[in-house]
């Protein structure tokens, strides 16, 4: 679903130039959960905003469900965002004056989906996320993993394919926390759907299949997850 070939990611030129992934390869399989864990300012970010074609490698090729992502137009990215690639993030970007179903409707409306079939498609993508009660109300009306789940509804509406999800559990506690990531992992292993999660907690990554190590832009490990390893925060 995602490959990553001998990738290179560089910031800036000359003396100012930054290295923020270095000679990656990597491949996530179709329905494969991959936590991505590493110091700060590693580049897990990087990977996943080159996965989603917000960033182009300085070299290598980024492979997303079979298009090398360097043969596709401007518009053909776009398409490829839009229809296969969901992103959740820390600051979950829910619209407060939108209720839960008008915040996961809102990116079909944007694409031109009837009002009436939109409904029907959110409401569906909220009852995978386990909200089927109370999708009137709105996002400050939800506990914080709620709120989450709706944001991963909404990323994941229209049959995408693969969520990359950067801190996903970032402001959550232990409890909302699990539930998000439980959630992932069974839309990975139920659904088919490929999860790259960046993540610093340790309890989290053990939920995927497979936690890659990022350390100054490269992988220096790949293993079962760690539970407790404090020198990788
Ligand atoms: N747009 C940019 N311009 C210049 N440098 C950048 C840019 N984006 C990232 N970098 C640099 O690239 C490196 C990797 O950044 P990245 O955000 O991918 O790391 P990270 O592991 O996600 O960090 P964190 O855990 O703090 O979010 C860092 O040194 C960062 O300063």
């Amino acid at each position: 679903m995602l490959q990553y070939l001998d990738v290179v990611k560089s910031y800036g030129s000359g003396s100012t130039e930054v290295r923020a992934v270095t000679d990656v390869s990597l491949t996530v399989q179709r329905g494969e959960f991959v936590a991505v864990m590493g110091p700060s300012g590693c580049g897990k970010s990087t990977l996943l905003h080159l996965a989603g074609a917000l960033e182009q490698p300085s070299a290598g090729r980024v492979i997303v469900d079979g298009n090398d992502l360097a043969d596709l137009s401007p518009a053909q990215q776009a398409e490829l965002r839009r229809n296969d690639v969901g992103y959740v993030f820390q600051s979950l970007n829910l619209i407060p004056a939108l209720t839960a179903l008008e915040n996961v409707m809102l990116p079909l409306e944007l694409d031109g989906t009837p009002s009436k079939q939109a409904r029907k498609i959110a409401r569906a993508a909220l009852e995978q996320v386990g909200l089927d009660q109370h999708l009137d109300r709105y996002p400050d009306d939800f506990s914080g993993g709620q709120r989450q789940r709706i944001a991963i509804a909404r990323a994941l509406i229209g049959d995408r394919r693969l969520l990359l999800a950067d801190e996903p559990t970032g402001a959550l506690d232990t409890v909302n926390g699990d539930q998000v990531v439980e959630l992932l992992a069974g839309l990975a292993r139920d659904r088919g759907v490929s999860v790259v999660m960046v993540t610093h907690d340790p309890r989290f990554a053990s939920w995927a299949d497979r936690v890659i190590f990022l350390r100054d832009g490269r992988v220096v490990d790949e293993s079962a997850p760690a539970f407790d390893d404090s020198s990788i925060r």
